[in-house]
C-alpha cells in the first residue's frame, strides 16, 4: 500500500527491516520501490539499528533451521526489552549475547500452554526456565517483568486459567490491547 496508485502524499518512507528470508519475500512481492515509498533492510544477527525511535539489535531465535529467524532486544529512554516471541529454547549465542545486558522486559511466547515442548515454540514449562535463568544470571533487573503471550487455540487455556498459573509466578499474561508502562 506503499506503492504508487495506492499511497499519495507520503511524508516518510515506511522502513522494513528484516533477514534474508523476509527481504526476499518482500523483493517478491514489491519489487524495489522508490526509497521515498519504502525501504527494505536486511539486517544480520548482533547487528544494533537504530530505527530513529528505538535501537534494535536482532538475536538468533530457536524457530526454522532453515532460516536466519530473529529475535528482538529493544533500546528506549533508559529502558530495555527482550522481545522473544516464536521461538523454541533461546540459541546459547543468545544467552551469552543477553548476560550482558540488562532488561526491564521480557516477552516470550507461550504457544504451547501445558502440551509438550515442539522445539520451536515454547509452552509453560520452558518459559518459567527461561524466566528463571533471566533472573539467576541478572539478566532481568529486579524489578525486571515478563510478560506470556503468543497462545495457541490449541492449549484450551482460557485468559483466567492462565492467569492462575502464570500469577503466582509474577508472570503477566497478555491480552489484546494490553498496554504496559516502564517506569
Ligand atoms: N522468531 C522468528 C519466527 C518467525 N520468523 C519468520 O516468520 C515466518 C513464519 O513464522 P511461523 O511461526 O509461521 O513459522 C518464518 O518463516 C520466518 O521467516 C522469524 O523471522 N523469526
Amino acid at each position: 500500500m506503499r506503492l504508487p496508485v495506492y499511497a499519495h502524499g507520503l511524508d516518510h518512507p515506511l522502513r522494513v527491516y528484516g533477514h534474508d528470508a523476509v527481504v526476499r519475500k518482500c523483493r517478491e512481492a514489491v519489487g524495489r520501490p522508490d526509497a521515498e515509498r519504502l525501504i527494505i533492510q536486511r539486517i544480520q544477527p548482533f547487528e544494533t539499528v537504530d530505527t530513529g525511535t528505538a535501537l534494535v539489535t536482532a538475536l538468533p531465535a530457536n524457530h526454522d533451521p532453515d532460516e536466519t529467524c530473529l529475535l528482538f532486544y529493544m533500546e528506549k529512554d533508559g529502558k530495555s526489552i527482550f522481545y522473544g516471541h516464536d521461538t523454541g529454547l533461546l540459541p546459547e549465542e543468545t544467552w551469552v549475547w543477553l548476560t550482558n545486558h540488562k532488561l526491564d522486559l521480557a516477552i516470550l511466547d507461550c504457544t504451547n500452554g501445558n502440551l509438550p515442548f515442539t522445539g520451536s515454540h515454547l509452552n509453560i514449562e520452558a518459559v518459567l526456565a527461561i524466566r528463571n535463568r533471566m533472573q539467576e544470571e541478572g539478566i532481568l533487573r529486579p524489578e525486571g517483568k515478563t510478560v506470556v503471550t503468543h497462545f495457541s487455540h490449541n492449549i484450551g487455556l482460557l485468559h483466567d486459567e492462565l492467569r492462575a498459573i502464570f500469577d503466582p509466578e509474577d508472570i503477566i499474561v497478555a491480552y489484546d490491547g494490553m498496554m504496559l508502562y516502564l517506569n
